[in-house]
């Protein structure tokens, strides 16, 4: 499905309002390139857009290009006048053009990923990664019925469980939280508040038995204590949900989310993986399977390749629940390293 001038546009102006520039030009190159007579957007919007976003991620001949265009288009537009005089003024002060077709590394890497293209999984390396059954060192609990271990990238091992909760699980949980939920956060500069970043609705699910269930099943298949982790939080994202590249550690010094826990509890029709652009990994959510890493190191510093996203949901509606556990009470279970580089 294509999409027309008019909805070309209205997508520019979303991205344009998230700070995403580059972005929103190419949305509203796209839009002029599709104009017709029955067009509610006019050429004189988009050229006007085209030459704000330009001046925006720092391309003055183009935001100047497009100006001019519009000026030449309407000569009585004073506002255009106004902004093509500062530009010009800049233009003659600054030198740098960034180039357009090169989205900046950052978000590029986390784009190809979430458009499934560059999973580096495809070397030797993925060749060497292992499955297995495991008892979790023995585990009574889990004598009669391993967990299903999948090692999905080994530094920072990334580990899946297949068949960790149930689809009825899944389902008491999801019943339990709808009514619940409320537009996620994030942790910033002290506070928790809303973002353009994290668009998802999710809780935070106290003293409920299946969450405890599932929650002694966490401690059994990662041999981890989860006296200090955090309740189990649900998280569901429509359509356009995501959540940006972040690390789950707070980084407070103390009691850090020593590791992570992701619950896929619906398959995605289209888009919503787990990636993490700095090792080129994508995980697919697979309803009943989850994955697991430790966001520390041994020596309790942040693993830096452990920085990861939730990518858009493109089709369909996505169902996760996260258990964070903290470094308190791993002691003896997940010893600290007396190195400095582990
Ligand atoms: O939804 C995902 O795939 C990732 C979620 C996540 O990273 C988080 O909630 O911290
Ligand atoms: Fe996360």
């Amino acid at each position: 499905m294509a999409l027309n001038a008019d909805e070309a546009y209205h997508v520019g102006l979303v991205a344009y309002n998230e700070d995403k520039f580059q972005h929103a030009f190419l949305w509203f190159l796209y839009s002029l390139d599709r104009l017709t007579q029955y067009s509610v957007t006019t050429k004189q919007q988009l050229l006007r857009h085209l030459s704000l976003s330009s001046y925006q991620f720092g391309n003055l001949p183009m935001a100047i290009y497009f100006g001019q265009q519009l000026l030449n288009l309407d000569p009585t537009n004073d506002d255009i006048k106004v902004l093509l005089d500062l530009y010009r003024r800049l233009r003659f002060q600054r030198t740098s053009n960034p180039d357009i077709l090169r989205l900046s590394n950052e978000s590029s890497k986390y784009e190809t990923l979430c458009r499934g293209e560059v999973d580096e999984r495809t070397s030797k390396r993925q060749r060497a990664l292992s499955c297995r059954y495991s008892t979790g060192g023995g585990n009574p609990r889990l004598m009669y019925s391993p967990v299903k271990e999948e090692v999905e990238w080994d530094e920072p091992r990334i580990i899946r469980y297949h068949d960790i909760i149930s689809d009825r699980e899944i389902e008491i949980l999801k019943n339990i939280s709808r009514p619940l939920l409320s537009r996620s956060k994030v942790y910033q500069d002290g506070w928790d508040t809303v973002s353009q970043d994290r668009v998802s609705q999710s809780v935070f699910l106290q003293d409920d038995p299946v969450a405890t269930r599932v929650s002694q099943r966490i401690a059994d298949a990662t041999g981890l204590s989860m006296e200090t982790a955090e309740s189990l939080l649900v998280q569901n994202y429509g359509i356009g949900g995501r959540f940006e590249p972040h690390y789950d550690a707070l980084e407070t010094g103390v009691n850090d989310r020593i590791a992570t826990f992701l619950i896929y509890m619906s398959d995605v029709g289209m888009g919503g993986a787990t990636v993490f652009p700095d090792i080129g990994v994508a995980t697919k959510p697979k309803k009943g399977s989850a994955v697991f890493w430790y966001n520390l190191h041994k020596n309790g510093e942040l693993d830096l390749n452990t920085r990861h996203a939730g990518c858009p949901v493109l089709v369909g509606n996505k169902w996760v629940a996260n258990k964070w556990i903290h470094e308190f009470g791993q002691e003896f279970k997940r010893p600290c390293s007396l190195s400095e580089w582990e």
